[in-house]
């Protein structure tokens, strides 16, 4: 699992630890684990030219220490500083007496540069780069260095994964202690690259629950259900799918060749598309609805491509067990009977829908992601499951962590793969798995078997992605 802390947290934590140690001796740690992902990117630092960009912080100091290390070890390295007055005295001492040099010139060192170390803001920084900043980070990111952010990509809002002016793209992040909430939800994350923590002594000092969390491997192999010899179809859970309609024959195919394929024992499709679901998959079972009288279900699906049939969500709606409600069932709801529930309910909007339910702009929620699933679930009493770039899961109770997805990938914005989603996760709703992990284990699987799909050609169509969900399940579960 990575788990990430926002700002006030880590801040706190550093306070209860810095009070243990002598002074400087976090920031030493900080600088020395930096140092070593520097001389492991650089493969030899005798000789290497390295560019600091440093700004007035422990930021710039963090970067102006390891800088001396890198220094003593025989590298060529040169300071920017951004903030010549209000750089780190300690710091800027140590890199000079280390035989480090002040850049006059920022653009002609990073013209030669190997590496570029992006001291100019962490965990201090808000509201994008100064305007002096970004022609040196736009140099920076120009001159073929390998660019290494300290911390954070400078210019990214740490606690939301914002990006609200310009920021610095980095090839790598080392980040400290924890993970920040924006190294794994976009727009900021994609600005971090690879992402390496280093231990400087925080953990203990942290709270148990973080505010982000990314599920990896193992998580979610814990998480899938597995048929045990006691297991019939009734007790590994029947998913009832309400999806498709005479205008979207092709969401019921598809919302069932994911449920299919999530554990569920059995699916139970219920719409005018039974024939089609047949043809394509005959293990499924049919009914023409409506959905009271189709028997027997642990959880529903409800919406992709049902149209105008608000008479099925508000069906599914007043069941007792746990509904999944997407596409056109979000269009369709009744806020007021989604309270209502005392089952559980997921909804999966995309930004459009999120924003049409929020009553935002799609743009706003696509640059706040995180502030936009927390409100969307808090309202409705709702886990809710986002999609997009980054997709971020929360559930209702504000005090569990909201989870980004690390598996998702461009190549699943392809008509239909929404539809498969939402079956993937309705199944693991009727197995037995809370709101909350079937959504992001959903999510994880899906993106697996796209990557997996993508991996044998592109672009990929929704179906391959159903088909691929069988071996992404394989890998997690039999990792080698
Ligand atoms: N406190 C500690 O002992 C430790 C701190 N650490 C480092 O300290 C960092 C936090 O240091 P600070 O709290 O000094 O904050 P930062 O160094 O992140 O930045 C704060 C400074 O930047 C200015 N600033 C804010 N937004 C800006 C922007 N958009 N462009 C330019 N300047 C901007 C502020 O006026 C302030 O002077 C962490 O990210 C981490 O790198 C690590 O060394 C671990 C230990
Ligand atoms: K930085």
């Amino acid at each position: 699992m990575r788990t990430a802390h926002r700002v006030e947290k880590v801040r706190a934590a550093e306070a209860e630890l810095m009070a243990r140690l002598p002074d400087g001796a976090l920031m030493a740690r900080a600088a020395a684990g930096l140092a070593a992902a520097c001389a492991d990117l650089l493969g030899r630092v005798y000789g290497a030219r390295v560019v600091l960009l440093v700004g007035s912080g422990d930021n710039g100091g963090d970067t102006l220490w390891a800088g001396a290390r890198l220094a003593r070890r025989g590298a060529a390295v040169h300071a920017v500083l951004l903030a010549p007055d209000r750089a780190h005295a300690a710091g800027l001492a140590a890199f000079q007496a280390a035989g480090g040099r002040v850049a006059d010139d920022p653009f002609a060192v990073l013209s030669g540069a190997d590496l570029v170390l992006d001291g100019i803001t962490g965990i201090g920084g808000t509201g994008g780069l100064r305007p002096a900043a970004v022609p040196v980070a736009r140099a920076a990111r120009g001159s073929g260095a390998v660019v290494v952010a300290v911390d954070l990509p400078s210019g990214v809002e740490a606690d939301s994964g914002e990006v609200r002016g310009e920021a610095l793209r980095a090839d790598a992040t080392v980040t400290f202690g924890t993970d920040k909430p924006g190294l794994l939800i976009d727009p900021a994350r994609e600005h971090a690259g690879t992402v390496r923590l280093v231990d400087i002594g925080l953990g203990p000092h942290l709270p148990s629950v973080p505010d982000v969390e990314s599920l990896q491997h193992p998580d979610v192999a814990v998480l899938l259900p597995e048929p045990s010899g006691e297991s019939d179809k009734y007790r590994r859970g029947v998913v009832g799918v309400a999806a498709g309609s005479a205008r979207y024959p092709g969401a019921a195919v598809l919302t069932v060749a994911g449920a299919l394929r999530g554990g569920a024992g059995a699916v139970r499709y219920v719409g005018p598309e039974g024939a089609a679901v047949v043809a394509r998959f005959p293990e499924a079972l049919v009914h023409a609805g409506p959905p009271v009288k189709a028997g027997r279900v642990q959880a529903w699906v409800v919406g992709p491509g049902l149209g105008d049939d608000e008479d099925t969500v508000g069906q599914v709606l007043a069941s007792d067990v746990p509904v999944l409600v997407d596409a056109d069932g979000l269009r369709l709801l009744d806020p007021d009977a989604v309270r209502a529930r005392t089952a559980p309910t997921l909804l999966t909007p995309h930004a459009g829908e999120a924003a049409a339910l929020l009553g935002r702009d799609r743009a706003e929620v696509e640059a706040g992601r995180l502030d936009a699933v927390r409100e969307l679930s808090a309202r409705y009493g709702a886990t809710v499951l986002l999609k997009g770039s980054t997709t971020l899961i929360a559930a209702p109770d504000p005090r569990l962590p909201v989870r980004a997805d690390p598996m998702g990938t461009p190549w699943l914005a392809t008509a239909g793969s929404g539809d498969v989603l939402s079956g993937l996760a309705g199944s693991l709703l009727a197995a037995g798995l809370p709101p909350l992990d079937a959504a992001s284990c959903a999510a994880y699987l899906h993106g697996l078997a796209a990557r997996r799909a993508a991996a044998v050609s592109t672009p990929i169509t929704s179906y391959e992605v159903a088909d691929a969900l069988g071996a992404a399940w394989r890998d997690i579960r039999t990792p080698d």
